[in-house]
């Protein structure tokens, strides 16, 4: 059942320069859904800041609708040219109900790790008692209690990145936005950063935008994604549609990235059994989601078409608890063998595309 947390609709951001028009977002429309985390993915430039900062008015649109919480936040009317926003003070309010994280963490340096995350709470009605314990208990969530009286100087980045969302989560968000939060951290550190994301959005049902140019990250804990280019979304779905039927073909480069097959299919490639493909053999990936891998497809082209099936490269992922596979197979058989044996893959949702061979 779909229930939007966020809503934005027709969205356009255009800057207007001296001499230039930018036109950052155009005609963006998406509906993120309470507990989903959303990857929104692409290339530096393409809108993804522009985009999220509209959620919170941070960025004001050129025009469209900003609903959060079922309340319009704003509003335009290109007809009648007119514009309709929340008042400063409910903006105000608002806000704090989002949380942001950034690439650079925006820590205050003079300040310890308490004190960051305590001026989170300058507005909050806490007492004073109330909002050390918040601290506390922020610092226990994102396990930091070790470094409370720290500066942000004696922390590692992921450290930091923690801080800050202690800092993000002080008011107790519904949403949080992360701005590339991971993208000035190393391999292992960008994990333990996901897994803490991924635990927040179970544990406290948080929704989460997570911006980034890194496939990898969102395969790590999104649910759904959208990819931008130029300003627009070009292809989004859940995770695994993405995954395993990407149609454009920005979204299967951010792909390839993220599993590695591109290096697979140049390193296997290069190798005699494919570079000496025999006149009767195919060198083809197989790209399979789900069920599929339940059932022994690959001996039974043998057994039902005599057609041998070399593998050469296989890997399995499971994303949202579900296997996602891609082979790379030399099939050897006659031509009708082998176009018997492919329609059967892909009667089975196996999606096949030949790399190497055939007329
Ligand atoms: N305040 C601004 N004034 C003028 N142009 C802007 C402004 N903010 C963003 N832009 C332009 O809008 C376009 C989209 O920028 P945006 O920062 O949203 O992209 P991005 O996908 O988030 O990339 P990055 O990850 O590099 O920030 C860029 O061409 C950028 O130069």
């Amino acid at each position: 059942m779909s229930n939007p947390i966020i809503s934005l609709n027709h969205i356009d951001v255009t800057f207007y320069q001296k001499k230039r028009t930018i036109e950052a977002v155009k005609d963006v429309s998406i509906a993120i859904n309470r507990g989903d985390v959303y990857g929104i993915v692409g290339y530096s430039g393409a809108g993804k800041s522009t985009l999220v900062r509209v959620i919170n008015l941070l960025q004001e649109p050129t025009h469209g609708s900003v609903v959060v919480n079922d309340e319009t936040f704003f509003q335009s009317d290109k007809k009648a040219n007119k514009k309709t926003r929340i008042t400063t003070n409910d903006l105000r309010n608002r806000r704090r109900k989002i949380g942001m994280i950034f690439q650079h963490f925006n820590l205050l340096n003079e300040r310890t790790v308490t004190e960051n995350v305590a001026f989170a709470l300058k507005h909050s009605e806490l007492n004073a008692e109330q909002k050390k314990a918040k601290v506390a208990e922020l610092l226990a969530l994102v396990n930091l209690s070790d470094r409370a009286e720290q500066y942000p100087s004696q922390l590692s980045g992921g450290q930091k990145q923690r801080v800050s969302i202690a800092r993000a989560l002080a008011n107790d968000p519904e949403i949080l936005i992360s701005d590339e939060a991971t993208s000035a951290l190393d391999p292992k550190t960008t994990n333990q950063i996901l897994s803490l994301l991924k635990k927040l959005n179970e544990e406290l049902g948080l929704t989460i935008v997570l911006i980034t140019h890194e496939m990898q990250a969102v395969k790590e804990i999104a649910n759904k994604v959208a990819v931008m280019q130029d300003g627009e979304i070009i292809e989004r779905g859940s995770l695994l549609e993405i995954f395993a039927k990407p149609t454009q073909q920005l979204t299967k480069e951010f792909i390839e990235t993220a599993t590695n097959i591109d290096k697979a299919i140049a390193t296997i490639s290069a190798q005699p059994l494919v570079k000496n493909l025999h006149e009767n053999e195919l060198f083809i990936r197989l790209s399979y989601v789900g069920d599929t891998t339940d059932e022994p497809l690959i001996a039974s082209l043998f057994r039902d078409f005599q057609v041998t099936a070399n593998i050469l490269y296989g890997n399995v992922e499971i994303l949202q608890n579900t296997p996602v596979g891609a082979l790379l197979v030399i099939l050897s058989g006659t031509d009708d063998q082998i176009k018997a044996a492919i329609s059967t893959l892909a009667d089975h949702h196996v999606e096949i595309e030949i790399l190497k061979g055939g007329k």
